[in-house]
């Protein structure tokens, strides 16, 4: 779809910003740019849209040279969202996401369509925020415009330099979470800049770890956080990666543990008689239109009758998850709720409950992951062994 075929780029003043980068991105797939202030993460974005030329090398885009096509017509099949927003003051909320259809010569009340239409994609409603002036929002939601305008024109290439950097963490940590959704219904070919490493590793599909103009590794989250290539990319994500590996781990089936199930609708001696039967303290309780309500404790073996159904005895539970999430997620919603365990359930299913994820659980899960890393290692010092033997 998007492809670097050993472009370099040397500004006038000498320079060397892209020092003969190849890379390949698929349609639909969302690219990090990841490294240090200065190795030359926008002058590669800049290339794309052609807000600079390369000195050598060619930029493709689905097949063809970005050199030979018209640098306006090109700039409006891709989408740029940069950090300074760069809202137009004096116009409205909904005039500035309206602005690229209308340049596009859309007629105005269509294009104003769009804009409400996306401004309510990415959360703003546009009745609410649609009259107002830039200055008039927050931080987020002038980033949430920008987003807005950039996809106005659908185009199938988004171009993202360091969009949520100027918004405090959790601000950011949502706009994230936005645009996860939203990517994974739009499915563009993203390039997406930042310096942030915990974000390459959140939103990228893969990530291009940059040294000094070069990249010096290109792989999914997971392969570069377990397996740096070299001691630069190793000492880039930090000696911390293990913890990050967290938020690229997602939770599976066979990590859930199954306690009994019962309904609200039970009888609660039964429900005992089951939890006993199978030495467990506590079952989860379904409710008719199987789905979750919560647990309900086994009852003291010494104290009153148990009377009625499940529903007298039942307690809520909401800490759950959606099956994927990842083990980050997971083990933040058990700090939240301070819970033992948390209810895994089934996002494509209509929340079906799966299971239960516990403490120990979640260990394994990451001892997996990272027992997978270690096959990996073994096997590359095999395929090195094999080359130097041969
Ligand atoms: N117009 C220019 N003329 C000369 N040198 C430039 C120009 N623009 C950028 N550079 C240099 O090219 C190198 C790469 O810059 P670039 O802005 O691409 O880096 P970056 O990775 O995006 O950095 P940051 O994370 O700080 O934004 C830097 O050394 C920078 O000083």
């Amino acid at each position: 779809m998007l492809q670097f075929d050993h472009v370099s780029k040397r500004y006038p003043d000498g320079t060397l910003a892209v020092d003969d980068l190849h890379l390949e991105v698929e349609e639909g797939e969302l690219v990090t740019l990841v490294g240090p202030s200065g190795c030359g993460k926008t002058t590669t974005m800049r290339l794309v849209n052609r807000l600079e030329e390369p000195t050598s090398g060619r930029i493709l885009l689905g097949g063809e040279d970005i050199a030979s096509q018209d640098a306006v017509r090109l700039r409006r099949r891709i989408g740029y969202v940069i950090q300074q927003v760069g809202l137009f003051p004096h116009r409205t909320v909904l005039d500035n996401a309206a602005a690229v259809p209308l340049l596009l010569g859309r007629r105005k009340a269509e294009a104003r369509r769009r804009a409400a239409e996306l401004l309510e994609l990415v959360g703003l409603d546009p009745a609410v925020y649609g009259g107002r002036y830039p200055d008039q929002l927050s931080g987020g939601q002038r980033q949430r415009v920008g987003v807005a305008r950039a996809l106005a024109a659908d185009p199938p290439v988004l171009l993202m330099d360091e969009p949520f950097g100027a918004v405090d963490p959790v601000v950011r940590e949502r706009l994230q979470n936005e645009f996860l959704r939203l990517q994974a219904e739009m499915r563009k070919t993203v390039l997406f800049v930042t310096h942030d490493v915990e974000e390459a590793v959140r939103l990228g599909d893969r990530m291009a770890v940059f040294g000094q103009g070069r990249v010096e590794q290109f792989d999914s989250p997971a392969a570069v956080l377990g397996n740096p290539a070299n001691d630069h990319v190793a000492a880039f994500v930090g000696s911390d990666r293990g913890l990050k590996r967290l938020s690229v781990t997602p939770v599976e089936k066979g990590d859930l543990e199954r306690p009994p199930v019962v309904h609200l609708s039970d009888p609660m001696d039964r429900a005992a008689a089951l939890m006993r039967a199978d030495g467990v303290r506590w079952a989860v309780v379904l409710d008719e239109r199987e789905a979750l309500h919560g647990w309900v404790p086994i009852p003291d073996a010494g104290g009153s009758d148990v009377v009625g159904p499940v529903a007298g005895y039942a307690r809520r539970m909401d800490a759950t998850l959606p099956l994927g999430a990842s083990l980050k997620q997971a083990f933040s919603t058990m700090l939240q709720y301070d819970a033992g365990w948390i209810a895994v359930l089934d996002p494509r299913d209509d929340d079906r409950f799966l299971g239960v994820l516990t403490p120990s659980g979640l260990h394994e899960a990451l001892r997996r992951s990272i027992d997978a890393d270690a096959r990996a290692v073994a096997r590359s010092a095999v395929d090195l062994d094999a080359v130097s033997g041969a």
